[in-house]
């Protein structure tokens, strides 16, 4: 379980991270996602002691990083991919990484089974892809067998077939009973990964949900209707929580009923359709809509 409470990280004038709280709870993926900037890195470095708090706390375990006595163990962080030695070979770099821990070098070969580095362990790290070098970054984090994974954009870099092992690998350790969360800019990514999710924006939490309800929240209920009698189908539909709108030329949008609903109400007043279609908001614009106040960088419209 990881424990934030009223964390926040000020570099000069930049508030990056602003006051936030939240649990991250065992046997489940969180996801933390957000826009460019947001403050994804810098929470994630502050969990692990990498940056320090200006304000409030992280424990893991009910116990701040730096007072672990066998941090392998109790967390994998997978921050920098390629903050690695270039020259070292992926097998060495583990190595190293194992024996300053106390890791017996059995354990080295797991991980690089269990990463698929098989192939490329014994060549340098230098001349590795950003995939590659992703995965001996988790690796590296699941050298200790920790009951915590931080994951910092683990996908980024991957191809299809390794976005795919990201997300098995994800679920996996969640369901064995550990914590793991993992940051990402992407909602399509984690709307197939994450049980939970944690929207940053600007420093600050916007949602703190099951991503079911993020997806039921963006799949509400508008209608487009098109009818030559708007007048009339706005009278049959009327009810305290459907709320019509007239648009251009006899388009009426229509909420808090159905399609099916407001097909059978004007069928049975003698109402004629022209349309009738349900317009769900993709998941992306849910996404969007909700960091929208809240993007950093935002690239100028092209004219
Ligand atoms: N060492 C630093 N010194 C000054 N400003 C920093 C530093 N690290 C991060 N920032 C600023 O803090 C804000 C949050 O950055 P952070 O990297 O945490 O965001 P992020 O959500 O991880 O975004 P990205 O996906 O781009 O990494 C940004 O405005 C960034 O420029």
């Amino acid at each position: 379980m990881i424990e934030i409470q009223h964390l926040s990280k000020r570099y000069g004038s930049k508030l990056a991270v602003d006051d936030i709280s939240a649990t991250i709870r065992p046997g489940m993926v969180t996801g933390f996602l957000g826009p460019n900037g947001a403050g994804k890195s810098t929470t994630m470095r502050m969990m692990v002691g990498l940056d320090r708090p200006t304000t409030g706390s992280v424990t893991i375990g009910g116990r701040r990083y730096q007072q672990n006595s066998a941090p392998l163990h109790e967390v994998g962080a997978l921050l920098e991919a390629k903050a690695v030695h270039t020259g070292r070979s992926a097998q060495n770099h583990l190595l190293a990484l194992a024996a300053t821990h106390g890791i017996p070098k059995k354990r080295v070969s797991e991980v690089i089974e269990m990463t698929g580095l098989g192939t490329v362990a014994k060549k340098r790290v230098g001349g590795f892809s950003l995939g590659m070098g992703q995965r001996l970054g988790i690796a590296a984090a699941m050298l200790g067998d920790p009951h915590t994974l931080i994951l910092d954009e683990p996908v980024n870099g991957l191809d299809p077939e390794g976005v795919l092992w990201v997300r098995r690998l994800t679920r996996q350790l969640a369901n064995e009973g550990r914590t793991v969360f993992l940051s990402s800019h992407l909602m399509s990514e984690m709307a197939q990964t994450a049980d939970q999710v944690i929207v940053l924006g600007k420093g600050k939490i916007i949602a703190d949900a099951p991503m079911s309800d993020i997806i039921a929240a963006s799949t509400g209920n508008l209608v487009h209707v098109r009818t030559p009698q708007p007048a009339e189908l706005a009278r049959v539909v009327a009810g305290p929580d459907v709320s019509v709108t007239s648009r251009e030329n006899g388009l009426l949008e229509v909420t808090g009923l159905d399609a099916r609903q407001i097909g059978e109400s004007a069928a049975s007043a003698g109402i004629v359709l022209h349309e009738l279609s349900p317009v769900n908001a993709s998941l992306e614009d849910a996404y969007l809509e909700l960091t929208n106040d809240a993007v950093e960088y935002r690239t100028e419209e092209v004219r």
